[in-house]
């Protein structure tokens, strides 16, 4: 479904922030991709998505090029950004119904979906509040369900469980899982490694913009702790750090 192909980006300013990432999210993937503040995370997310170029590689969605084919690519993504940065003099219901008319969602079908997620994210008697007055959290709620509404088969996430309160958390996971289970995928950054470990069936450990770590959850962290295995590639990194000095 989704296909990172040795992609490496420099920003203007000379950072170099990922170097040679590969990735392959399949159908039924769960993928968690963790990595210390500065890791290169959003840049790689957003290189995914289409918001950011990159200097070297490829990435592919459902066979479609992200440089050639934006647009078929992002049909069939929803992305939620770490802080989404929604149109605040829209009520609620206007935005997602502005996110549909973009995907152009019939309809029955997206009073349906508005339905199902804004019940699910308890946002159906707030709705026709404007944005202007939401919380974080509740920004964050209307974001999602503005991505949900077009039925993408792969969600892509950045950081999505900060700022949640823990019963949207928990139907954001539950949904995580079941959209795996329908033949969706989900790619998604997070710092919290516990959920990473419960939810993930992959994980991708990125350290100073390079994967250090890629692969099953089971093999990646085998018996020990996804926290555990974090710190030895920190510390392996120090120690290297020291030793080159
Ligand atoms: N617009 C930018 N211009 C220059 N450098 C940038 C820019 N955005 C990010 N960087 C740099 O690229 C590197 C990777 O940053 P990135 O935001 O991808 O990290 P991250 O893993 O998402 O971090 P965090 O967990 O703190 O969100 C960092 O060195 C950062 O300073």
């Amino acid at each position: 479904m989704l296909k990172v192909n040795h992609i490496s980006k420099m920003y203007e300013d000379g950072t170099k922030a990922i170097t040679d990432i590969n990735l392959h999210i399949q159908n039924g993937d769960i993928y968690g991709f963790i990595g210390a503040n500065g890791a290169g995370k959003s840049t790689t997310i957003k290189a995914i998505v289409g918001i950011h170029h990159f200097n070297q590689g490829e990435i592919w969605i459902d066979g479609y090029s992200i440089k050639t084919d934006p647009v078929n690519c992002k049909k069939r993504i929803a992305f939620i950004p770490d802080n989404p940065d929604l149109y605040e003099h829209l009520t609620g219901l206007q935005y997602i119904s502005f996110i549909a008319d973009i995907f152009e969602v019939p309809l029955t079908e997206r009073k349906q979906s508005i339905e199902k997620y804004s019940t699910i994210f308890e946002m159906t008697s707030k709705l026709n509040n404007s944005i202007a007055s939401y919380s974080h959290g509740m920004k964050q709620r209307i974001a999602l369900i503005a991505a949900l509404v077009h039925k993408p088969a792969l969600f892509i996430l950045d950081e999505p469980f900060v700022g949640l309160d823990p019963t949207a958390s928990f139907e954001l996971k539950r949904l995580m899982q079941e959209h795996a289970e329908n033949g969706g995928a989900v790619f998604f950054s997070t710092h919290v490694l516990e959920v990473a470990q419960k939810l993930c069936n992959k994980v991708a450990i990125i350290h100073k913009g390079s994967l250090v770590k890629n692969g099953l959850m089971e093999e990646v962290a085998g018996s020990k702790s996804l926290e555990e295995i974090f710190m030895e590639v920190r510390n392996e990194s120090k120690n290297m750090d020291i030793i080159q000095k």
